[in-house]
This record gives C-alpha cells, structure tokens and sequence, in this order.
C-alpha cells in the first residue's frame, strides 16, 4: 500500500480485476522540452496537469462509464475536459501504464495512461484545452508541471509538490517521471526530500 492508501496494480493485473470494480482512467501527456529557464535550469519536459473544480490539482480524465471500456472513456473525458483531437492524439491500450487500486468505499481502480507527444503537439494540445466544453468549469486551468529545481532546493518541482493533489495523481506524476526518464530516481527524490512544513 503507498502513502494514499492506494496497490499499484501492473497493466496485467489491472486486467485480471473482478467484474465489480469500477474504473477511472487519466493520462499524463507530455513532451521533452529542451529548453532552459533562464538558459540555466534545463526545463526536461512539458507534462500537463489542471486545476480541478474541487481545487485540486489532477490530470486530464475521468470515470468510465458502464459499457465503454477504459481508452473510450478516458478519450471520451479527454475531449470533455482539453478538447483532445481524437483523430491525431486518440490514446490507445499501448498507452497504459498501470493502476492504482482502492478497496473502501468500493473497489475502483485508478488507470494511468502516458502518451508522448512532441512539444509542437504538446503546444496545440494545450492552446486547444482552453475551448474544451469542459473548461471553466470541472477543468479551471491547465499547467505545465516544473520539473527543475533552483538553486536553493525549493523552487520548482520540490515546491510544487507541496500542493494538494487528487487521489492518486501525486504517485502517477512521480511515477511517469520515472518510467518515461524524464527524471532520474535520484533526481526525483531530492526533489521529495524538500519540505516546507
Ligand atoms: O489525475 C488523477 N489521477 C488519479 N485519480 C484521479 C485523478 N483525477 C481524479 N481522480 C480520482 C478522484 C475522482 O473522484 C475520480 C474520478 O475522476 P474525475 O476526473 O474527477 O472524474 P470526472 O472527470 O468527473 O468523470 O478519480
Ligand atoms: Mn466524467
Ligand atoms: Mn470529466
Ligand atoms: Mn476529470
């Protein structure tokens, strides 16, 4: 069990899940991003998140509804909250990573989804979210997470990660950091060591 009380299920075994689980499913867009803050502080990627109607911070994505399965739903959501060209960035059972299972107050299983996409795309993406039917309402705003850590070991990823997250998002995030190599697991945990309290 990690620290939200959330199994961190493989793609396979989130395919073994009895037939009463329910499922949501999100996805962690991004991409490398060579560029420097400052000419200094390599920036490594643009991964989007939002700003939730509950105030907290999320990805793009939602609950499944009975009868779709998890890419439909979550493509589905994904037009819903970022207006994603589903003709050009449709995401595919290829594109999942794994799960997050919780047991009480019913079984659910929290997919995460990753897709690449080159900064180009990543741009359009994020210029397109702001007309989504979605947004301005469950979907308040739409951000690049800060993946670079200033000198003084607090501004950037180690500050963001004080924010509130929902659900299991604070784990996937830190974990498509490391799976896509985005971060090192040294680079994420300094990052984690940080905290302000
Ligand atoms: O980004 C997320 N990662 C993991 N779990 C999440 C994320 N966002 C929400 N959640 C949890 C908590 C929510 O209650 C459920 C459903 O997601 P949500 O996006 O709120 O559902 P709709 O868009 O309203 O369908 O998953
Ligand atoms: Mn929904
Ligand atoms: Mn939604
Ligand atoms: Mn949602």
């Amino acid at each position: 069990m990690d620290h939200a009380g959330y199994e961190k299920l493989s793609a396979q075994q989130c395919r073994d899940l009895p037939e009463e689980c329910t499922h949501a499913a999100h996805c962690i867009i991004y991409a490398h991003n060579d560029d420097k803050l400052w000419g200094k502080f390599p920036l490594r990627a643009a991964v989007m998140m939002q700003v939730r109607f509950d105030g907290l911070l999320g990805f793009p994505g939602g609950l499944v509804d009975k009868g779709e399965s998890w890419e439909q739903g979550l493509n589905r959501e994904l037009q819903e909250e970022i207006a994603l060209d589903l003709e050009r960035f449709r995401v595919e059972e290829a594109d999942h990573v794994g799960g997050y299972l919780r047991r009480k107050p019913r079984l659910r299983c929290y997919h995460c989804y990753v897709k690449q996409v080159s900064l180009q795309e990543f741009l359009s993406i994020e210029t397109a979210a702001y007309g989504a039917p979605d947004y301005g309402s469950e979907v308040l705003g739409v951000m690049r997470v800060p993946l670079h850590t200033l000198e003084d070991g607090k501004g950037g990823l180690p500050a963001f990660l004080q924010n509130r997250f929902v659900g299991a998002a604070r784990d996937q995030l830190l974990f498509a950091l490391q799976t896509t190599g985005i971060m090192s697991g040294d680079d994420i945990t300094s990052a984690l060591c940080w905290d302000s309290s």
